[in-house]
Parts: C-alpha cells; structure tokens; sequence
C-alpha cells in the first residue's frame, strides 16, 4: 500500500499522486488463488472456483476502516448540557489480529464524561468508531486507545474510558490453543486517569451491567 501514514491513527493518507489508496480487487483475489495454490489446493475446482473473488470481497469488507477517516464519524455534536458520566457497553466488536489475520471478537464499553458546554455524539456514532477501528488489521491494544483517542480529538472531553474484552482466535484454532481465553484491554484519559472514584464509578457500571 502507498501513501504515508497520519500519526494520530495510522490511516492511510493520500501519497504524492493525491489518489487516496484504495482495495485492489484484483490483487486480493490473485494473493488468495496463490496461497490456496500454496496450501496444496486446486484453485480451479469447482468448489473453489469463486473463492478468491469471495474472499477478497470479504477482505474489502473486514478491512474497510482502513479507508474511513475516523473524524467524520463524529462530525456531528449536539450541546446537551450533559455533564456526567455517558457510558454505552456490550458494543459487539469483530476483528482481525494483524499478526495471524485470523478473528478476534468480543464487546467494547465506551465511556465519556462531556466537556464543560455538554457536548455529546449520538450513542450509534460511538458504535460506529468501535467497528471502524476493528475493521482494520489490529491489536487489541491499538484498538482500544484509538477508540478512547478518537473521541479525545473530536469531543474534547473530561474523561474517556474504553473497555474491551475479547476472545483470539489466533489463540483458540492453533498455536497454544486455548479457547475461551479472553483478554481484556483498558485506555483511559483525562478525568478517569487522575481520579480513581470516577474510574471506580466507570468500571462498577461496566462490572455490573448483567
Ligand atoms: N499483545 C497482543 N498480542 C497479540 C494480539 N493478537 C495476537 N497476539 C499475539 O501475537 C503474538 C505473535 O507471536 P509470534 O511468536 O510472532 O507468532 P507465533 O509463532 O504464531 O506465536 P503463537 O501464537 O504463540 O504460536 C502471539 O503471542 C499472539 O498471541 C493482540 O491483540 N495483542
Ligand atoms: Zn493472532
């Protein structure tokens, strides 16, 4: 892929060309013919035939966040007068671990604590910046402070709180292969990193939520 890299959050920007990288279809479906060809597949088999056109469909899809900039999600703010604590869980997140391209899933929990004017987003634009980061090739941990860093950008708020908990294929299918491990990632900034009764508050809620 070309371009350079924005360092807020690694989006790929437009290169010297002004073009904006974008999915090369064709690309995608002959990597996929090349490496069923290189599991020892027949790629022209009836079963198969399609499956590179599919597949590379399907990367477009999964990998769509990487063509998205994250600041138009929250474009629109509505001053609420909301001074407290706006906590949205049980976000259901899928991705893909960067090192084994395999999925990793689970929930997000997203708080934040308005700046002083109240300023909110709407809760499904919250929803929307969880999948748009998921829908790149990922860490876990990158994942989480680039959601909690997002909304530090566009909402200036007191306080943000990202919660994710999620379950590694790369490590239920193969390698160690323990499934039902979950993992669980925190980002916080602002108010809840300096004090610990609105990050208790935060977690309690998320602890609680069944
Ligand atoms: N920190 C972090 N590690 C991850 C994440 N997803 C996958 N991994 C780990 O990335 C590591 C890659 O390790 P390597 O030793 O390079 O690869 P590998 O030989 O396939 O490792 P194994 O999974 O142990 O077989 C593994 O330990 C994975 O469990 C993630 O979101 N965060
Ligand atoms: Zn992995």
């Amino acid at each position: 892929m070309t371009g350079t890299v924005n360092s807020a959050d690694s989006v790929p920007v437009a290169g010297p060309s002004g073009r904006r990288p974008g999915f090369d279809q064709a690309r995608a479906e002959n990597a996929v013919r090349e490496l069923l060809l290189a599991c020892g597949e027949n790629p022209d088999r009836e079963g198969l035939r399609d499956t590179p056109a599919r597949v590379a469909r399907a990367y477009r899809e999964l990998f769509a966040g990487l063509h998205t900039d994250p600041d138009t999600v929250l474009s629109r703010t509505f001053d609420e007068s909301h001074e407290e604590l706006v906590l949205v869980t049980d976000i259901p997140l899928y991705s893909t671990c960067e090192h084994h391209l395999v999925p990793f899933h689970g929930v997000a929990h997203v708080g934040y604590i308005p700046d002083v004017q109240g300023r909110v987003t709407g809760l499904s634009k919250i929803a929307r910046l969880v999948d748009l980061y998921a829908r790149r090739p990922q860490v876990q941990e990158r994942l989480t402070s680039q959601v909690a860093d997002a909304l530090v950008r566009k909402l200036d708020p007191r306080g943000v709180i990202v919660v994710m908990e999620a379950e590694h294929l790369c490590m239920a299918m193969r390698g160690i292969r323990k499934p039902g491990t979950r993992t669980m990632t925190s980002a916080v900034r602002g108010i809840f990193k300096t004090s610990a009764s609105s990050r208790a508050e935060a977690l309690e809620l998320i602890k609680g939520r069944r």
